[in-house]
Formats: structure tokens, sequence, C-alpha cells
């Protein structure tokens, strides 16, 4: 059964108050789970629970604390505010809803702000489909075109890197310059068995070291603030996956 979502506020306490959420909805649940890169793990973050409107709003409120603030935006001596991205772009599938959520949320927070200032006048959103359509408009791009355009890429959970990866080739590949990462969910995990640095990381490594990559949640946030809702043993797997493969 679900739990109802109280309305978030700008400096909601996201750690605290999302974390018990997700688990009372099942998104974050705790078993034994096959990854993506073929990793048995003992918890799994499935995004698509988050299809609910009170469940939706909350997350989105969360992507949308980290976007509206520094290094996201600048505030110039006068306070005005001004995103350093121009595109929110969600991965396809499972960043699609997140980047028109949470851009919807910008706008939401400016407007019941009681002096909406139009931050995010000039911010769209845009995301690929992941088979090229050959009718139409064609092409592989939903929402704004990336080219020139600084991109920041919101997705639901990063292990790997290879969805990252992927996102950002398909920016360069459309001409658009990444601005920066926000993701749900930190599993905090190496590479591969040689590379011992998380995704993030190697993303920050390899996307030039100036790019902010930020995430609301990590799996260290499990460990140390999950104990008085879920069991012992849980507790114990998460550390225990986190010896065997937790980056360094
Ligand atoms: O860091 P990684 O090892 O790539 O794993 C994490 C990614 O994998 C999943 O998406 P998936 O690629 O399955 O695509 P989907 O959104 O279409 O489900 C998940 O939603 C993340 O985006
Ligand atoms: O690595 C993955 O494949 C993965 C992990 C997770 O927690 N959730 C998810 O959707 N995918």
């Amino acid at each position: 059964m679900s739990t109802s979502i109280p309305p978030p506020s700008a400096n909601q306490d996201y750690k605290s108050t999302l974390l018990p959420l997700l688990i009372s909805n099942k998104v974050l649940s705790f078993g034994t789970y096959v990854l993506k890169s073929g990793r048995e793990s003992p918890y799994f973050f499935t995004s698509t629970l988050m299809h609910t409107a009170p469940l939706l709003r909350a997350s989105s409120a969360a992507y949308a604390s980290v976007l509206s603030s520094e290094p996201f935006v600048t505030t110039d001596a006068n306070g005005t505010t001004k995103p350093n991205f121009d595109i929110v772009f969600g991965p396809a599938y499972k960043g699609i809803p997140i980047c028109a959520a949470v851009l919807n949320e910008l706008a939401v927070q400016d407007s019941l702000s009681g002096s909406p200032k139009g931050t995010w006048d000039n911010v769209s959103y845009s995301f690929n489909r992941k088979e090229a359509k050959a009718h139409g408009e064609g092409g592989n791009i939903v929402g704004a075109p990336l080219k020139g355009k600084r991109v920041v890429i919101v997705d639901d959970v990063i292990t790997a890197g290879t969805a990252l990866r992927e996102a950002v080739g398909i920016i360069e590949k459309e001409g658009g310059i990444v601005a920066g990462v926000v993701v749900m969910l930190d599993r905090e995990e190496r590479v591969s068995d040689s590379e011992p640095k998380s995704a993030i990381g190697c993303a920050e490594r390899d996307l030039g070291g100036n790019i902010p990559i930020r995430s609301v949640l990590g799996l260290h946030d499990l460990i140390e603030k999950l104990s008085d809702s879920i069991g012992a043993g849980e507790i114990q797997r998460l550390k225990d996956y986190r010896s065997r493969y937790g980056a360094e």
C-alpha cells in the first residue's frame, strides 16, 4: 500500500523525507536482483514505480532542488539567478518522464515563490528515442534540439555508467555540450574489476573535471539512514555488497 506524501518545499531535507517514502512505495526494495551489469544485488531501485502523482512530485522536487542550486545556477550581485544550462535531457526510457516532470517542477516552484522571476523560461526538455524515426520529423531526439546547447542529463540510477556514457554520446553527436548530470541514486559501485572508480568518478574524469555531477541519494545513505526501517540482515547485506563492489 502506498504512503501519502507531503507536498515538497524548497528547503526539504530530501534524504530524510524521500528515503522512507521510496521504501514504503517499494521503489527501493531489498532481496536478490540481477543488474544490467550482471551483478547480483541485495537491493534495487525501481523508478518505474514512481508513477503516482505524489511520488512523481516528491522525486521531481528533489531533482529540482539540486538543479536550482549552485553550481547548476549562478546568482549575480543583484540576486538574479540564472541557470547554467539550456536543456534538461532524459535518456530513454526512464529518463523521459523525469526530464519533463523536473522542468515543470522548476517552473511551478518559481511561480509559487511569491515573486516569479521566469528563471526557467529559456530552459527546455529533450529526450532520445531508442529507435530513430524515419518519417515525419525523423531523427531520434524529441523536444528541444541539442546543437550548441548546454545540456544537463537527468536519470534515475547510476551503476556502471553505461547509460550515462550512451547519453553523453547522443548529446555530443547532436552537437550539444554536456553541462551536468543529476541522478536520484548513485549506487557507488566500482565500474569493473579493472576500474575501481565509480561511474560518477569516471564521468567526472572523462568529462573534464569541471562538470557538476550530483546524486540525491547514494548507497552510503541507505547504509547510514535505514537501520530503523529495514532489518539488520538487510543492512549487513548492503555492507557486504559494498565491500565486494564498492568504488574506491
Ligand atoms: O549505470 P548503468 O550500469 O548503465 O545502469 C543504470 C541504468 O540502467 C537502467 O536503465 P536501462 O539502460 O536499463 O534503460 P531503460 O531506462 O530503458 O530501462 C537505469 O534506469 C539506469 O539508467
Ligand atoms: O544497474 C541496474 O541495472 C539497475 C540498478 C537499480 O537499482 N535499478 C535499476 O533500474 N537498474
